[in-house]
């Protein structure tokens, strides 16, 4: 089947017309006994053209999910499955005409049986939540008639709580049902479908904005295609193949069972002032010369004070211009030069400082040097710069700078990330490349299938590296170096960016570098942006949502990023903001590629001013005007919350991030969080303190990671030892108690 068949099928409207089975749940809790779960009725049910969309809409189907008003006898009715799916009792939350619109407890014991099941629930519990077939678009909830569900989403809490005590479990299900191995963390956003994939859709129906796109309904129906993206897109068999073979060899011509993923991107406006679109920067952006830089390593150039110091070409001096930028900002002071004088590098640098421009000046300005070939069309493109990031839209937004400086050269980027159709990204390679920006399930995927060769490499920067590196990307990037033609790297230049370096990291790192590598420290390594004010708030798990409300109604229209800790999660809070009439729109690796930029798009341009997000959105993604970033859950590292708060505060702009910290499940971050606001001049809660005091570990930083304050290069602290962490735990081997989403 085409492309084009398998999405008229996914949207015709006969696909409503499955019907559910229900048994009853043995996780429900209902009074009434009203929360069902559904189970096939006979594997027949799979046979036939019908019993593949029926597949996809138990998937889409939430186990555990109430159905609310609905008598459960009904349910084995054939009727028209739009009813079925969202938060309880399958009604849109985005007007859709369904009726029964109000959020149910089915949400809450998804999140019970997430808590009390690893592996056995996964299945059951990954429909839960992904499927439903209501779309929350915009989530205005329009006949709320109660909120049942929140009482019971407050247990469900209670039980999130709970589960993040024993995430070590929990983490252990993913490894053996995703990938049998820590790998299972891997590709934060791709390999989330991969579990998806083996466990049913996960596919969450928030749709982005009310815009009423057919994609939505996509997402309500399709949940089969949800469930198998992961095969398709960054793909890793239960065979333990390799991932970048195993959509080689068959994730997308479907000999790895599955629809194909058909979404392909729209291109970015090609007009002048949309490629050069900047915001602008803040009343601190000054204050970013008094912070203090170090930089390690032996014969390092002199940082530059001025772009014109760099000696760029008139080219990229005008795209320079146009893109707002007058004065350098610390990072790109010391990493320009190093970078220039082809030295490997290792920057850290506070979050929205300014680093993606550190490298991507460099770099271009070597290329327009030493003369690049002309980008033509061949089969096999030979890109002399290769640039990975861990998530879809991070890389799509340094492919947009990347295409910004580049303006008018003859140097062509290009982007190509999971979630999308394959060939659409084989069809932008072969136009020619010479700057490859990548997430790594995508970009093993198109070496394996011999679009690129790597003999050119001369640049290969891990943006966010620390994340690149950890035992969820680490083995990527190393089957990345040891590739059939990849410059070693003495041939080639490695460079490495990041808000935070956890020691372990940096030694890991070695390996990817020079020996003689640089590192430049800009402030304190794994500190927070001074700009962003932060609160840390004692609330109870109980407590949260109305508390999110309260502050949420002072905001008003200010766009502000809402992190939780699971896609579930994000989904129930988003819905529940929804209903409150606060327009939300969500982003987490179980949405589709589709949705999540969508999502993204609605945040963006404020039409949607509260994104509900996971870990997913973390990282170096550049919005502008986040003002407020709340975190309802904590993350489970310190650098994790570094990341997140620094959403907000970018570019010498102020910020406010206020964080929930429930004393049940947080305690473990007490130590760490005292230091980092403490580091950032910020007030600290006598309360906070009292919890790090009692919780105070020597030796260990509270983070999985081993220390994430490593001060400087770690290579002086540790000159001639042969383990980095003081505390003789090895962060990077250890499981990495990061939630089963995160990083998913
Ligand atoms: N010299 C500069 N002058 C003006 N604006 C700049 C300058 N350098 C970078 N910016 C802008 O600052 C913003 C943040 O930059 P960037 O995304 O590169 O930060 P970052 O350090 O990579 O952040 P993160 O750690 O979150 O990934 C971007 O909008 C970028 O265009």
């Amino acid at each position: 089947m085409g492309d084009e068949d398998w999405e008229a099928e996914i949207i015709k409207p006969h696909m409503s017309s499955y019907v559910p089975v229900f048994e009853k749940d043995r996780y429900s809790s209902g009074a009434n006994g009203d929360t069902y779960n559904r189970t096939p009725a006979s594997s027949s049910e799979m046979d036939d053209g019908s019993s593949r969309r029926d597949h996809f809409m138990r998937s889409g189907f939430a186990s555990g999910r109430s159905l609310g008003n609905r008598d459960p006898g009904e349910s084995n009715k054939r009727e028209n499955t739009s009813t079925m799916g969202g938060f309880g009792v399958g009604k849109s939350f985005g007007n859709r005409g369904f009726s029964n619109n109000k959020f149910e407890e089915g949400d809450s014991s998804g999140f019970w049986r997430e808590s009390n099941n690893d592996c056995e629930d996964n299945q059951t519990r990954n429909r839960g939540f992904s499927k439903r077939g209501g779309n929350l678009c915009l989530f205005q909830v329009t006949n709320l008639t109660k909120l049942n569900g929140f009482q019971d989403g407050n247990d469900s809490e209670a039980s999130v709580s709970s589960r993040r005590g024993g995430r070590g479990s929990f983490r252990g299900c993913r490894g053996r049902f995703g990938l049998g191995s820590p790998n299972s963390e891997y590709e934060q956003d791709e390999g989330t479908h991969r579990t998806g994939g083996f466990f049913g859709s996960r596919r969450s129906a928030l749709s982005g904005a009310g815009n009423g796109d057919t994609y939505q309904s996509r997402s309500g129906s399709g949940s089969g295609r949800g469930g198998y993206k992961g095969l398709n897109e960054e793909v890793i068999t239960g065979s333990g193949k390799n991932s970048w073979k195993s959509e080689a060899e068959g994730g997308e011509s479907g000999d790895i069972q599955g629809p194909k993923v058909t979404y392909i991107p729209p291109p970015p406006p090609e007009d002048e002032d949309s490629i050069f679109a900047h915001y602008q920067t803040g009343i601190n952006f000054d204050k970013y010369d008094t912070i203090l830089v170090e930089v390690s390593g032996h014969e390092a150039p002199p940082a530059i004070l001025t772009f014109e110091e760099a000696n760029l070409c008139q080219t990229l001096n005008s795209n320079i211009a146009k893109a707002g930028y007058t004065k350098l900002t610390p990072v790109q002071k010391y990493s320009i030069p190093i970078i220039l004088g082809g030295r490997d590098l290792m920057a850290c640098a506070q979050t929205g400082s300014g680093k993606t421009a550190a490298f991507l000046l460099p770099i271009l300005a070597h290329m327009m040097r030493d003369g690049i070939t002309a980008s033509r069309f061949k089969e096999l493109q030979e890109p002399e710069c290769i640039i990975v990031a861990p998530t879809r839209e991070l890389i799509n937004q340094i492919y947009l700078e990347a295409r910004k400086f580049s303006f008018g050269t003859c140097v062509r980027a290009v982007v190509i990330y999971g979630g999308t159709q394959l060939g659409h990204s084989i069809r932008q390679i072969v136009q020619g490349c010479n700057i490859l920006c990548a997430t790594p399930g995508r970009l093993m995927d198109i070496i394996g299938k011999e679009k690129i060769g790597l003999r050119q490499v001369k640049y290969l920067v891990l943006d966010e590296a620390d994340r690149m590196l950890d035992m969820g990307f680490g083995p990527e990037m190393k089957k990345l170096i040891s590739c059939p033609g990849m410059p070693s790297k003495e041939q080639r230049q490695t460079l490495m960016f990041s808000a935070t370096f956890p020691e372990e990291i940096q030694r890991l790192a070695g390996e990817f570098l020079k020996s003689n590598y640089l590192f430049v420290a800009v402030g304190q390594v794994g500190g927070a942006c001074r700009d962003v004010q932060q609160t840390i708030l004692q609330v109870g798990q109980y407590s949260k949502r109305e508390k999110l409300v309260e502050i949420l109604r002072n905001i008003g229209d200010e766009r502000t990023m809402v992190f939780v800790e699971t896609k579930k999660k994000a989904d129930f809070i988003a819905t529940f903001l929804c209903q409150e009439k606060i327009s939300t729109t969500s982003i987490h690796g179980d949405r589709e590629q589709r949705e999540r930029e969508q999502a993204l798009g609605d945040f963006r341009c404020g039409k949607c001013p509260v994104l509900v997000a996971t870990s997913v959105a973390a990282r170096g993604l550049d919005i502008e005007n986040v003002q407020h970033v709340i975190n309802f859950d904590l993350p489970s590292t310190i650098d994790e919350y570094v990341h997140r708060i620094g959403r907000t505060g970018r570019c010498g702009n102020t910020g406010r991030a206020i964080s929930f910290f429930d004393p049940e499940s947080d305690s473990h971050l007490a130590q760490p969080l005292v230091k980092v606001l403490s580091d950032a001049q910020q007030d600290v809660p006598a309360w906070l303190e009292e919890i790090a005091f009692s919780t105070y570990v020597p030796g260990f930083s509270g983070s999985s990671r081993g220390n994430v304050f490593a001060s400087v290069d770690t290579r002086k602290n540790y000159q001639g030892k042969s383990s980095l962490n003081t505390a003789g735990f090895s962060s990077s081997q250890a499981p990495n108690p990061v939630d089963d989403e995160s990083w998913d």
